[in-house]
């Protein structure tokens, strides 16, 4: 059992090196899992290092980012996110806003995640949120680039919720059940600099937590992510070469009982001058998982804090208010 102790606020977001966690080595492995463990309790978030990604395909993802948004304007809406009935494709800036009653992110985006063609069980029973990708046509190898970065965010997510396992004394295999069809959702987005005429309390990004279990997150050298500690305060979470900066989604909260955190963050491109670009990748499980309290986090009373959900209904639920849409 993990005896439940309030958090304490962190100054600042620690590097995880996950090298040793893929020697084989299970003390290496489980002393991985614990800076994994000390992170989530006190953040949420942690960078990662030694991940394995080539430096290649990071630099190469946020090239892809720079050259889709250089595309003309009307190139980038014969993707536009409105034609699709799954919300994936071109969003402008202004479509999404992450912080209810702020005005909408400033930040533009190109959404993708697994591509189900129609005859898919899924797409055949209407399930939201499943369905096809909008490539854009005219930019080369644009998808297999992009399904290449992909194929490694699965890896790195498999191996980070392998080691979640553990960091929370589960089998190292605890989640592998649920990750037969593992949903994703990919982003690429683009932040100009801060406008001067900006709205009141209008930025990148507005202040949220992400809805899934992990993100995995690749960010330019430009700077602007900061993220709430425990003690409410903002802190920055500054670009660090080949790393990832990984933050845990609200079904972690639930998993955990609350032990580890799904923090506020938000994003304000405020002091380069320069456009930033970054990369989440939203890891989540299978579209029907139902997360709940993990066993090792049960409260002593077995009445868990936080009432269980299914992955798919959840992420519904979160596209349904951010975007304004109706159910
Ligand atoms: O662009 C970033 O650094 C963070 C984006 C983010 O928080 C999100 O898309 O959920
Ligand atoms: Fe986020």
């Amino acid at each position: 059992m993990i005896v439940y102790t309030p958090p304490k606020p962190a100054e600042f977001i620690p590097v995880i090196d996950l090298a040793p966690s893929f020697t084989g080595d299970s003390s290496a492995c489980k002393a991985v899992a614990w800076e994994i463990h000390k992170a989530a309790r006190d953040t949420g978030f942690f960078y990662i290092s030694g991940h394995g990604v080539p430096r290649a395909l990071m630099d190469g993802q946020l090239e892809l980012a720079r050259e889709f948004f250089s595309l003309p304007l009307e190139e980038k809406l014969k993707v536009d996110a409105r034609h699709s009935n799954c919300t994936r494709g071109y969003e402008a800036p202004g479509v999404q806003t992450l912080d209810d009653g702020s005005p909408p992110d400033l930040k533009e985006g190109f959404v993708i995640g697994c591509d189900l063609s129609d005859d898919h069980p899924y797409v055949r029973a209407g399930v939201p949120n499943c369905g096809q990708n909008q490539w854009p046509q005219n930019l080369p190898h644009f998808r297999e680039r992009y399904e290449a970065y992909i194929a490694e965010m699965f890896r790195v997510g498999r191996h980070l919720m392998g080691l979640i396992a553990q960091s929370l004394d589960l089998p190292g295999d605890y989640f592998e059940d649920c990750l037969r069809e593992p949903l994703f959702n990919g982003r690429l987005l683009k932040y100009g600099p801060q406008p001067v005429d900006a709205a009141f309390n209008q930025i990148g990004a507005g202040a949220h937590t992400d809805w899934g279990m992990i993100t995995i997150l690749l960010q330019d050298d430009v700077g602007g992510l900061e993220v709430q500690n425990a003690a409410g305060d903002w802190i920055s979470a500054p670009p660090i070469p080949e790393t990832f900066v990984i933050n845990l989604g609200e079904m972690v909260r639930i998993l955990t009982n609350g032990l580890y955190h799904s923090n506020m963050h938000r994003v304000r491109n405020n002091h380069s001058g320069r456009d930033r670009y970054s990369v989440p990748t939203f890891f989540d499980p299978d579209y029907f998982y139902t997360v709940r309290c993990a066993p090792t986090c049960m409260p002593e009373n077995g009445k868990p804090d936080f009432r269980e959900m299914t992955v798919g209904a959840h992420i519904a639920e979160m596209y349904r208010k951010t975007y304004g849409l109706t159910a």
